[in-house]
């Protein structure tokens, strides 16, 4: 009796909640002239169908109903951007209007609801201040490059000592990006074999990789224990402890010291953050989560791409070499005098895709974008992803060619958008995009015969339990190892490369070994 009260109890709340859906549909869209989209159920519409590469459904979608699509996740909706045209339109022409974030329940807790990338508190003016003093301790006066080259420095020596043992390059790049981050935040870096650190680091990037869309558009889930949801707070607590504890000992120094570091000027100006800390912490936070992922990531694909194309890094070689020779140091400033590398760059920027989604953004006001009238309160999410593999827009899109941004090519440079556009645009890309440049080069510069011999390609399998364990022989192709690439590319999945440094210099590298998320491939390198 009670059960059948009950199904008829459920089935009567499906009934209305379809309803209510229904005229909710008829209303808005007849009122705001909706851009069309996938139907999708009540309360959830399709969110159960966006748990794993959200981007390639977005893609998919967006060839049945326009580069402009709208679509129910949860209770929310969210308009999806899928060329560059849409999401310069939405982003740059009515940039006050589209630049807030959603109210999300997970980045409330992760953020107590305060640092750069949320809606609560007046994050312009934490964004201003992150922006002039990355300006004025990094940028202007040198003192990043000076920071990226020491760091540069050190890898070397760390790849040279490990000669003819592994090395995972995933590891030791974050470790490159995190010392970088932590010196030009609070002026300390931590060796490559301080477990702690390394720990933080690829948790911070595992995290980064993890879909969170049940947890952000169900908040119904947000209040069932998940391992998941566990990882999350468990992280964002230990990072704020962190940095926390960085904070208090900058405070204690900055007594008989001039300030040097981004923490410092934030310290200096007690009125914009008052005496909690709690404010200054999340601040932090906002460079050191968003930038490590990004950049390493960046890096990595790079390094892959790099390897996969010897003979793009052969004439990336050539153009350094002919401007500093082999020993010195490239400056930022160099960049004028290396069109290929700087194509190059730009290519692994458009192929590697490391924030295929970009971060959602929120409709502060009624809103016309591409001739669609989009309410107040409705998300926005820019498919980076889509625009950079637009098929229209780039020939064969998922070759890596760096030809494609040579002579004319290079004013296609500006649809390559790895950083977003317009008002929220990342505020981090001066310093990932000197990073990226002064590391990448450093490395093809001391790398001359990096190379992958595919003959001697002997070994894929799983790097973690209860993965497919692959092998492949002696006998694997080239076109066996692209296929693999094009996959994980497509994937967007997280990444392992582990390289093997056999003897003497980093510039005679014998092996690579590149693991790529639950796959390691063994590349050989160096002149046959
Ligand atoms: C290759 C490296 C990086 C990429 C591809 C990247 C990409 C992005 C993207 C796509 C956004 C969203 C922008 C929008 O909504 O329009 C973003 C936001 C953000 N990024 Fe980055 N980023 C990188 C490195 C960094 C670094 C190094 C930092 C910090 C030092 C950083 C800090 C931030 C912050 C704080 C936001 C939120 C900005 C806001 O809400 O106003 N990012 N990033």
């Amino acid at each position: 009796m009670a059960v059948a009260f009950l199904l008829s109890l459920v089935q009567t709340l499906i009934l209305l909640a379809s309803c209510l859906y229904f005229v909710y549909k008829v209303v808005v869209h007849r009122r705001y002239n909706l851009p069309p989209g996938p139907q999708g159920w009540p309360l959830i519409g399709l969110v159960l169908q966006c748990c794993e590469h959200t981007h390639l459904k977005f893609h998919k979608w967006s060839q049945t109903y326009g580069d402009v699509f709208s679509v129910k996740l949860g209770v929310q909706l969210v308009v999806v951007l899928n060329s560059y045209d849409a999401i310069r339109d939405a982003f740059l022409h009515t940039s006050t209007k589209v630049a807030d974030r959603p109210k999300q329940w997970i980045i409330s807790r992760a953020t107590n609801q305060k640092g750069v990338a949320t809606l609560w508190n007046d994050w312009k003016v934490t964004r201003k201040h992150m922006i002039k003093s990355v300006n004025e301790y990094v940028v202007k006066n040198e003192g990043m490059e000076k920071i990226v080259k020491a760091e540069c420095d050190v890898l070397e020596k760390y790849i040279t000592n490990s000669a003819g043992k592994p090395i995972s390059l995933r590891h030791v790049i974050y470790n490159v990006v995190g010392n970088i981050l932590c010196t030009v935040v609070f002026s300390k870096r931590y060796n490559y074999c301080n477990d702690n650190f390394r720990t933080l680091l690829a948790r911070v990037s595992e995290k980064a990789v993890t879909n969170t869309n049940l947890l952000t558009f169900l908040p119904l889930f947000w209040y069932i224990p998940s391992s998941k949801k566990r990882f999350f707070l468990s992280l964002e607590s230990e990072v704020s402890s962190f940095i926390r504890d960085m904070i208090i000992e900058r405070r204690q120094q900055l007594l008989d010291k001039e300030p040097e570091n981004i923490i410092d000027s934030f310290l200096i100006e007690p009125d914009t953050y008052g005496d909690d800390i709690t404010n200054l912490v999340e601040a932090a936070k906002s460079m050191f989560i968003p930038g490590i992922h990004t950049t390493s990531g960046t890096l990595l694909w790079g390094i892959l791409y790099l390897a996969m194309n010897p003979e793009i890094q052969e004439k990336c070689y050539s153009e350094i070499v002919g401007v500093v020779g082999i020993e010195q140091h490239l400056t930022f400033q160099n960049r004028g005098n290396l069109p290929y590398v700087e194509a190059t760059i730009l290519e692994i920027h458009r192929c590697a895709n490391v924030i295929p989604l970009g971060v959602p953004r929120l409709v502060n006001t009624d809103t016309n974008i591409n001739g669609h009238i989009i309410p107040k309160g409705t998300t926005v999410i820019a498919n980076i992803w889509a625009n950079h593999m637009n098929e229209k827009k780039w020939s064969n899109p998922y070759k890596f060619n760096p030809d494609r941004f040579m002579g004319d090519g290079i004013a296609n440079k500006n649809h390559v958008i790895p950083f977003s556009i317009g008002l929220r645009a990342c505020p981090g890309q001066d310093l990932a995009k000197m990073d990226i440049f002064l590391i990448t080069t450093r490395l093809i510069q001391k790398s001359q015969t990096f190379r992958p011999h595919y003959k001697k390609l002997v070994d894929i399998r799983s790097m973690y339990g209860g993965r497919p364990f692959l092998t492949l022989t002696a006998t694997a192709t080239n076109d066996i190892v692209n296929r693999i690439l094009m996959h994980l590319h497509f994937k967007r999945t997280a990444m392992e490369v582990v390289a093997v440094v056999p003897d003497r210099s980093i510039a005679q590298c014998g092996a690579v070994y590149a693991a790529l998320c639950n796959v390691v491939i063994l590349l050989c390198r160096g002149k046959d």
